[in-house]
This record gives structure tokens, C-alpha cells and sequence, in this order.
């Protein structure tokens, strides 16, 4: 099978700056990538770049076995939670996710219903996304990107004003993608959730890819017991973290 998520050199540029240099990762499907980096890092210029929204300066990348150039293509099979969801402030979260299911040409009532359900948004979701507080906006945005059953989903601070339950379930609801073999590409500063959930952990840094291996070996580099935060600190950081 091929990987889900491939780059190879992935760089862009604004103006001067160069906000992700040469970035080359390989994401096997069926797994979780957890992405990790200091706030302005690049990470979500390069989920920009993957889910087809901003175009590279160089480099190339396939995303669920499509070139991002082919944005038809890799939509159709993606879903995207982005750290500003596109709602429709006028819509219930109902109109909000058929309208999306329409766009994608699906049935998906049940399905809409179900994560409703599971998110605890069912009793609100004939009221309008204008009126819902931060947590409910965030749940719409998720069923959003996941409605459709995408086979690669990029989630950009998934728990992002979600309350513990709430928060809970979409760890679940992340562990249920991997098991029916889709991929999930996962941006967050909640670190011991990359721990818990990530096969592979990548890091970036001034939009370099400083470290990628799996949450235990790279907690376990040094000699003495690390948490991925130390191992994060350190890879990110001009000193080692021991040394400071
Ligand atoms: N459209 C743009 N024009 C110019 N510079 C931009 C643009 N978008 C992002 N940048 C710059 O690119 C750098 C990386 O930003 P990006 O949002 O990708 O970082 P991030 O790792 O997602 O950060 P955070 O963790 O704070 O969300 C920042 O310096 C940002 O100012």
C-alpha cells in the first residue's frame, strides 16, 4: 500500500522568508503522525500545503496517493480541521453538515447523526453556529472533516476548547480512524495526547524537520527516562535542555 502522506522537499516561501525548507516525510497509512513545533514553526503552512490550500514555492507531496497539484483529487479524500474552521455562523450545525454532505454528493444523515450523538451536539444542533460557544463551534468543525469518512484526515488542534469528555471522545474517535485504516495527520501542543496516540512523532522547527521517530525512542534518546516534552525542548532548542 502507499504511504499516505509523502513529501519530498516540500518549501515555501513568503517573500523573504523561507517558512518550511525541504521537508521530506513519509506517513504510512493507517497511522498516526503526530506534528509537533514552536508556535510559527511551519506546521500549519504545511498542512496548508498537504490539504491542497496554499501552493508550494518547491518540492512536491502526495497525499493519499495523489499530487497535491491534483487538488480535486486529494480533496475528495481528505478531511481538514484547521485552527480557524469555516463555518456559517447563519446555519444550525445541522444545515452546516448537510450542506457539506450535499457538496460531497453523499447521504450522510446518519452518519451526521451519529457524531452528533457521540459528541454530545445533538440537543443544540438545530440552533444556529452563530450562538455556540467555542467548544460547540469546535465539535462542528470536527464532524465537518470527518463526515465523509475521509481515508487522511489533518486535525489541527483537535481539542482545542473542547471540554474533557468532549476531548476524550475525539481521541476515541481518532483511535477508531486508525483501526478501519485511515491516517491521521495531528498538530497540537497537548503533548503526553502525541505520546498516547502517535505511532510517529515529527518536529519542526524554523520549518525544518529536526526529529521524527516514534514517541518512544525519541523520549528514550538520552540516557537518563525523558518525557516527550524534554525531548521536545531539547530538539527545539540551540542548547540541549541538560545543559541549560
Ligand atoms: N500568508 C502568509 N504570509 C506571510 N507569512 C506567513 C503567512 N502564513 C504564515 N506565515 C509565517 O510563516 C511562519 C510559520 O507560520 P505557521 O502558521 O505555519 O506556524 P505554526 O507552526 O502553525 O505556528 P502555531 O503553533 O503558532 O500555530 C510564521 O512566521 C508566519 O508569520
Amino acid at each position: 500500500m502507499p504511504p499516505a502522506i509523502e513529501t519530498d522537499g516540500l518549501t515555501k516561501r513568503f517573500d523573504e522568508a523561507t517558512v518550511v525548507s525541504g521537508i521530506d516525510l513519509t506517513v504510512p497509512a493507517g497511522t498516526v503522525y503526530g506534528f509537533l513545533g514552536p508556535n510559527g514553526a511551519g506546521k500549519t503552512t504545511t498542512m496548508r500545503m498537504l490539504t491542497t490550500l496554499v501552493r508550494p514555492t518547491s518540492g512536491t507531496a502526495r497525499v493519499a496517493g495523489h499530487s497535491i497539484e491534483n487538488r480535486e483529487a486529494v480533496v475528495s479524500e481528505i478531511g481538514f480541521l484547521p485552527e480557524e474552521p469555516p463555518l456559517y455562523d447563519e446555519l444550525t450545525a445541522r444545515e452546516q453538515l448537510r450542506y457539506i454532505t450535499d457538496l460531497r454528493d453523499m447521504d450522510g444523515d446518519d452518519r451526521i447523526e451519529t457524531l452528533l450523538d457521540r459528541l454530545d451536539l445533538a440537543a443544540d444542533a438545530n440552533e444556529r453556529v452563530g450562538t455556540y460557544s467555542k467548544g460547540m463551534k469546535q465539535k462542528t468543525a470536527l464532524i465537518q472533516a470527518l463526515v465523509h469518512e475521509p481515508s487522511v484526515v489533518f486535525l489541527d488542534e483537535p481539542t482545542s476548547g473542547l471540554d474533557p469528555r468532549a476531548a476524550r471522545t475525539v481521541y476515541d474517535l481518532i483511535g477508531e480512524l486508525t483501526d478501519r485504516g485511515a491516517t491521521v495527520f495531528l498538530s497540537t501542543h497537548i503533548l503526553p495526547v502525541v505520546e498516547r496516540l502517535a505511532d510517529t512523532v515529527g518536529v519542526l522547527s524554523d520549518g525544518s524537520l529536526v526529529a521524527e521517530d516514534s514517541p518512544e525512542r525519541l523520549t528514550h534518546r538520552a540516557e537518563e527516562e525523558r518525557t516527550l516534552e524534554d525531548a521536545f525542548l531539547d530538539v527545539t532548542s540551540e542548547r540541549p535542555v541538560e545543559a541549560q
